[in-house]
Formats: C-alpha cells, sequence, structure tokens
C-alpha cells in the first residue's frame, strides 16, 4: 500500500541538506537542526526524508518483513531465540514470542555475537537486505550513509552538547537490536497493537509500511505518525530524557486498522548494559537545575522493564517506567 504524501502534523525534517558536501548548505542544514530542536521539544518525535537510505531497499525489507511473517509458524519458530540465552537489555521487549499473538507478532535481531538470536534464511534475501540494512557487525546502525548516527550528531547539536558527546556515550553499538513487527488486523472487539509507553534506549528508528497506526501523545491527544513515503520515524527514549533532564521520551502506541495487517522495523540506539545515566551536569548544577532523576545502571533498569513483561504487575501504576527513578 502507498504510503501518504502530506503527513499530517507530525513534523517531516529534510535532511538533504546534511548529505552534500560543502559549506553552502549551512543554513540549510542550521534550518534543519531548528526543526529537529523543536519537534523534540514539542513531540520527541518526528519524520526525517531524504535522509540517504536508499527507498527501494527499505520497501524491499519490508516487503521480505511481510513475507517472512507469512510463513508458517513452524518455519516462524525456527527464528525464535536461542534456549538458555538471555536478552537482557531489549528495551522491555520479551523473548520472542512462541506463537502469533492476537495482536502482533514480531521478529528480534541482535547482534550475532551476543548468540541471542537466529537470523531468518526465508524468504530468500531478507537476510541479505536486513545486513544491508544495518551494518554488517551491528544491527541498528543503519548504514551507508549512517543516518542513525547523523541523528544523533543533531540531536547533539540540538541539546546543546559538546560535540561528539553522544558519539562518545552511545558509542557502543553491540547492544543495538532491532524489532520487524507485524500487526495483525484490529477486530470488532479490539484494536489495540501495542499500547502506550515509551522506550527506554536512547534513539528509536521506525520503518513503516503505508498502513498507519502508530501515534504520539501530545498535551493529553493522540497524534498520528503518518507513513510519509521513504520516510524515518525517529523517537527519543528514556536515556535522552534523563540526560537533559527535560527532552520528552514520548509516550507512544499503535493502534491497529481494520481489514489491513501493519509491518514495520523498529531500530534501537541501545547503550551498554554497564553505563550509567543521570542528568548531565549541563543541564543540572550548571544552569542551576535540580536533577529530576538519580542515577542509575541502564541494565538494572533493562532488567525491571523485562520483569513488566515476565511478571506484570496487577496494578497498572506498579508498571516500572522511568518515573521509578524520579526524584
Ligand atoms: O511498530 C511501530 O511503529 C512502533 C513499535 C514500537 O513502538 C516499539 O517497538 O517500541
Ligand atoms: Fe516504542
Amino acid at each position: 500500500m502507498a504510503a501518504a504524501k502530506n503527513g499530517g502534523a507530525l513534523p517531516v525534517v529534510d535532511l538533504a541538506p546534511f548529505l552534500t558536501t560543502g559549506d553552502e548548505g549551512g543554513i540549510a542544514r542550521a534550518t534543519a537542526t531548528g526543526a529537529v530542536r523543536e519537534a523534540c521539544r514539542e513531540y520527541g518525535f518526528f519524520r526525517v526524508v531524504n535522509h540517504g537510505v536508499p527507498a527501494e531497499l527499505m520497501a524491499r525489507v519490508l516487503e521480505l518483513s511481510a513475507a517472512f511473517f507469512a510463513l508458517p509458524d513452524e518455519e516462524k519458530a525456527k527464528v525464535r531465540s536461542v534456549e538458555g540465552s538471555e536478552a537482557p537489555l531489549a528495551a522491555g521487549y520479551a523473548r520472542q514470542p512462541a506463537h502469533s499473538a492476537d495482536k502482533n507478532e514480531y521478529l528480534l535481531a541482535f547482534d550475532p555475537q551476543l548468540g541471542f538470536n537466529r537470523y531468518p534464511h526465508k524468504p530468500t534475501g531478507f537476510r541479505l537486505d536486513l545486513k544491508a540494512l544495518v551494518s554488517c557487525d551491528t544491527i541498528a546502525n543503519i548504514l551507508d550513509p549512517p543516518v542513525g548516527v547523523l541523528i544523533q550528531e543533531i540531536l547533539n547539536e540540538c541539546m546543546g552538547l559538546p560535540p561528539g558527546f553522544l558519539k562518545e556515550y552511545n558509542g557502543d553499538r553491540s547492544f543495538d537490536f532491532m524489532a520487524a513487527l507485524r500487526y495483525f488486523p484490529a477486530t470488532a472487539e479490539e484494536n489495540n497493537g501495542i499500547s502506550e509507553h515509551q522506550d527506554g534506549n536512547c534513539i528509536t528508528f521506525v520503518l513503516q509500511d503505508g498502513v498507519g497506526g502508530l501515534e504520539v501523545l501530545k498535551d493529553g491527544a493522540w497524534v498520528p505518525a503518518d507513513p510519509v513515503e521513504g520516510s524515518i520515524v525517529v523517537n527519543l527514549g528514556d536515556v535522552i530524557q534523563v540526560l537533559t533532564n527535560k527532552m520528552k521520551s514520548a509516550t507512544h502506541r499503535v493502534v491497529r486498522k481494520p481489514a489491513a495487517h501493519r509491518h514495520s522495523l523498529a531500530f534501537f540506539f541501545n547503550i551498554h548494559g554497564d553505563k550509567w545515566v543521570e542528568p548531565l551536569p549541563e543541564y543540572t548544577e550548571k544552569i542551576g537545575e535540580a536533577p529530576r532523576y538519580g542515577r542509575f545502571l541502564y541494565k538494572e533498569y533493562q532488567l525491571l522493564r523485562m520483569r513488566n513483561k515476565t511478571h506484570p504487575p496487577s496494578r497498572p501504576e506498579d508498571v516500572v517506567d522511568i518515573k521509578h527513578y524520579a526524584i
């Protein structure tokens, strides 16, 4: 299904000025950076176009992902996580679901060196094209050109951080991962695809097909992140919210549409589990602001989030999110 052209309210930022060399693009780059800053302040979400990832490659991987999910369950079960391995940093994702759930199903892809998942061999090309989309040795480092790293640099500037700070802080790509998702059509009784949540990681990049259903909460209203041809959706995660003491890790959800399966690929820029996360001095003592969060070890937070899935609390207010560390 073709993606919408106009795209609705959520900002669409043109990254073309960043892909040209030379000084002539300086003003355009500053304008695009300003648009990202505004989008982060307003929504914690935006979409980028002209990011350099070939549109045909994105479309092909989404099609192959759809073909993968259309395979019989026995075939899909072959790529289930390796028994006994754990992926404690999966930003709240539980182990591979045993079977098609009624809302969605997903395939997680980690760095093969972590030994967590097996890569699909079917359909032909899916494995290779995934590797073309992500770098061969890590997962979320969308490459050639490395749009993930570029967006991280733009965010670094928007946040007023010293040049290269995030690159250094978030320099270890080995805990990044990707989730390929398929959502089932809504039924008359139920349309929840993914309940409202915030991403626990640093930055998330989403490729989606033309069906739609991803929504962002802003001032109490849900704003659709409508599909825009060739675009990548970018959202800030909890790590950025804590580091900056103010930027928004936006609440979002997926609402299933009637009569259509939806496919998306979410790439999670994740920090190393042994990293400490806390509001940076630039946003606290240096400007006379009190920190809003206490210091925590990233892997501890991820384990707590994982428990939300493995041992769901009976009361919704007991679900662990970043408020757990609020001061
Ligand atoms: O499928 C999508 O568009 C978004 C998925 C999502 O929010 C997540 O995996 O955290
Ligand atoms: Fe999410």
